[in-house]
């Protein structure tokens, strides 16, 4: 029997209040988290916008207990995961793989190389794809094979998304009934779904297919809930001044108490373990924008965190995957292959270089423009929405 390994793949975030700025550092340095159309550009507007947001998501921070709980929710997800899946026969290492913080996805692929793992099932734990989510660690995970090819197992397969899964949409809708049936007349009360948000070019532009996944899960699990309540998709966390998918959360919110909804269950629907979004976003921020516009009763369906149904799904997506016939990185790319990735490189998943095609007298002019932005405050970047 081979040796099999799983490889869960998730955001990560800071343990503790001076690992926010490194933290956002990394997070801006990704170009699936800002397109830009040249890389040169792409540490030094890292720089620049983690060190003027620092403060503010470190404050954020600190009303959650001074950092994140993804690794901790995360790595305890991969032992439950490991001992149901021992359960059911299949033995086999679990490995989690960062893709800001740590444990790093570049120390997973390490561990895994050392194990002589033969059978790799890569799960990011993001139900619906996204570029700036699951489709980054892919393209870090492609990078990192292709420089050092001795570290890629003998055979891996991907599994690109899954909010279709039937014991997710089971726990999901499990989840928000808990939170129904508290409510003074449970059927009357509006199930909020609330999306982490993308700029809207990511799926205009660019072909993301997380809004259309997004909003399929969403009647998926309405429908596994089957219960008459009005529900409403909205979008939370826009960072930035530029067009994120609509609606917001705090106008959708806004809205609901003005058409005098009283009682509201949120789901946060894109992630699946309690972080920053959920406790501080949602049970803080929401909250009081709720309750200032007359919704009184505000409950949160909790994250699915360690639910057995949960892990179940999990292990049903784990067991699937080593039966069926391998789903390759590069197939993940040509399912989605209107998806441009790195605006850098032309629009394509491939890694041919554009940069080298810009020549160094536009590059100069261009730092020099950039120097004299981040200086006065006016520029291109502040007009297109790069920079507040
Ligand atoms: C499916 C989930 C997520 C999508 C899509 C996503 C896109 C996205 N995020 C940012 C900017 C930030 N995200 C931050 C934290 C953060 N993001 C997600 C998930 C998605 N992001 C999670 C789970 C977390 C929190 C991790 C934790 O610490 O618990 C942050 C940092 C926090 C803050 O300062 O608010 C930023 C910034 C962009 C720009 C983006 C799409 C382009
Ligand atoms: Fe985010
Ligand atoms: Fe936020």
């Amino acid at each position: 029997m081979s040796r099999v390994g799983v490889l869960l793949l998730n955001l990560g975030g800071p343990d503790k209040l001076e690992d926010v700025g490194p933290f956002l550092y990394n997070l801006f340095s990704d170009p699936e988290i800002i397109r830009l159309p040249f890389r040169w550009l792409q540490k030094p507007l890292a720089w620049f916008i983690a060190s003027r947001r620092t403060k503010t998501s470190q404050a954020n921070y600190k009303q959650i207990g001074g950092g994140s709980p993804l690794r901790r929710i995360t790595e305890a997800q991969g032992e439950a995961l490991k001992q149901k899946l021992g359960d059911l026969g299949q033995e086999v290492n679990i490995y989690v793989g960062m893709r800001y913080w740590h444990p790093y996805t570049e120390e997973a692929i390490a561990q895994i190389a050392q194990d002589k793992i033969e059978q790799l099932v890569i799960l990011p734990l993001y139900p619906q794809f996204s570029i700036s989510t699951s489709g980054s660690s892919f393209r870090l995970l492609e990078k990192l094979w292709r420089e050092q090819p001795e570290l890629q197992p003998t055979d891996y397969t991907v599994i690109p998304s899954w909010y279709k899964q039937p014991s997710y949409l089971q726990v999901m809708a499990e989840l928000i009934a808990q939170e129904l049936d508290q409510c003074p007349n449970p059927d009357e009360a509006h199930i909020f779904f609330s999306a982490h948000g993308v700029p809207k070019s990511y799926v205009e532009e660019a072909g993301d297919p997380y809004e259309q996944e997004i909003e399929e899960c969403t009647a998926l699990i309405m429908q596994t809930l089957n219960r008459p309540n009005l529900y409403t998709l909205a979008y939370q966390s826009r960072v930035g001044p530029v067009e994120w998918l609509q609606p917001y959360t705090e106008d959708a919110l806004q809205q609901l108490g003005a058409q005098g909804v009283k009682d509201l269950v949120v789901v946060p629907i894109s992630f699946v373990s309690e972080h920053i979004e959920t406790l501080q976003e949602i049970d803080i921020e929401y909250r009081e924008i709720a309750e200032d516009v007359g919704i009184h009763n505000f409950r949160r369906a909790a994250a699915p965190n360690t639910h057995p149904v949960f892990i179940q799904a999990l292990a049903e997506l784990v067991i699937e995957s080593v039966e069926k016939p391998s789903f390759k990185l590069s197939q993940a790319a040509q399912m989605k292959k209107k998806v441009k990735m790195y605006p850098q490189e032309n629009w394509e998943w491939g890694m041919t270089t554009s940069a080298e095609v810009w020549n160094g007298r536009i590059a100069m002019l261009g730092f020099i423009a950039l120097m004299i932005e981040l200086v006065t405050g006016h520029g291109l970047l502040h007009l297109i929405g790069l920079l507040q």
